[in-house]
């Protein structure tokens, strides 16, 4: 990580959980403008609580999430969203009984602004031609990668200025993972900034420029993706392989 690069989303010392359960224990993280992060770690580890803290889905028990410099530990999720902090969540979320186009326009409802709407609209249309395709077809009819793609392209209709991405691949078939991971990168290549939690370890590291290590609510380990991945311990250790 340079240490020109401005930093749009910082963490320090986030505790979070569910009523007893701890699951956050004081993370510290960044993730600098333009780059892409991801977190990894075992199941249970903490990697989607961190990402809905910061979205505000889960409310941070202690220590501040600070986005684009501001400090948005109490901020509402839909607020955060409105500012272009967006997250993807685990599962497609896609709305059975709303056609395609109707499933990207739930998207934008941060965007006032109509000719805004259609231009990001036929941004997703070009990034995913399938959408397009079948814009008026039910969302839920779409296979799994397919749903996928309208999950994160709901996601950029909003303009986002950070995406979270939690466990995009999950549940896809070997080759649409790796086409999945494709969009990812040429998200992140065409200047979003991304953060990814991903449950295959090596795949992520080898698109991301900078990786946490979460275990037990802990970061273990951070560094560059190719130092992490040059290091076998690592995998075996903390990410389950
Ligand atoms: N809604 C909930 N209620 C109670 N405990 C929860 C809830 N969600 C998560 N937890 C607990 O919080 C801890 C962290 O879970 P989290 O889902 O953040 O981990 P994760 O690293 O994303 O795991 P996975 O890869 O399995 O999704 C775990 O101990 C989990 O059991």
């Amino acid at each position: 990580m340079s240490t020109e690069a401005e930093t749009i989303l910082q963490l320090e010392n986030v505790t979070a959980g569910y009523g007893r359960i701890i699951a956050l224990n004081g993370i510290d993280l960044k993730v600098e403008q333009g780059a892409m992060a991801t977190l990894l770690g075992a199941n249970g580890a903490g990697k989607t609580t961190t990402l809905k803290t910061i979205s505000g889905l889960v409310r941070a028990t202690g220590g501040k999430v600070l986005f684009e410099g501001e400090d948005i530990t109490q901020t509402p999720a839909h607020e955060i969203a409105r500012r272009g902090l967006v997250h993807v969540p685990e599962g497609r979320h896609v709305l059975r009984g709303l056609s395609v186009r109707e499933n990207l326009e739930l998207g934008a409802f941060t965007v006032k602004d109509p000719a805004t709407r259609r231009k990001r609209m036929d941004e997703v249309f070009g990034l995913f031609p399938v959408l397009a395709k079948r814009q008026h077809g039910d969302g839920s009819l779409l296979s799994g990668g397919e749903q996928q793609m309208l999950a994160i392209g709901r996601a950029l209709m909003h303009g986002p200025r950070l995406l979270l991405l939690d466990e995009p691949s999950m549940g896809l078939a070997p080759k649409l993972v790796i086409e999945t991971m494709q969009i990812v990168k040429r998200l992140s290549e065409a200047g979003t900034t991304i953060l990814l939690v991903e449950q295959n370890a090596r795949l992520a590291l080898k698109l991301a420029d900078y990786g946490y290590v979460l275990e037990g609510g802990h970061i273990r380990m951070q560094g560059d993706a190719a130092t992490l991945r040059a290091d076998n311990s690592i995998v075996q250790a903390y990410l389950g392989e």
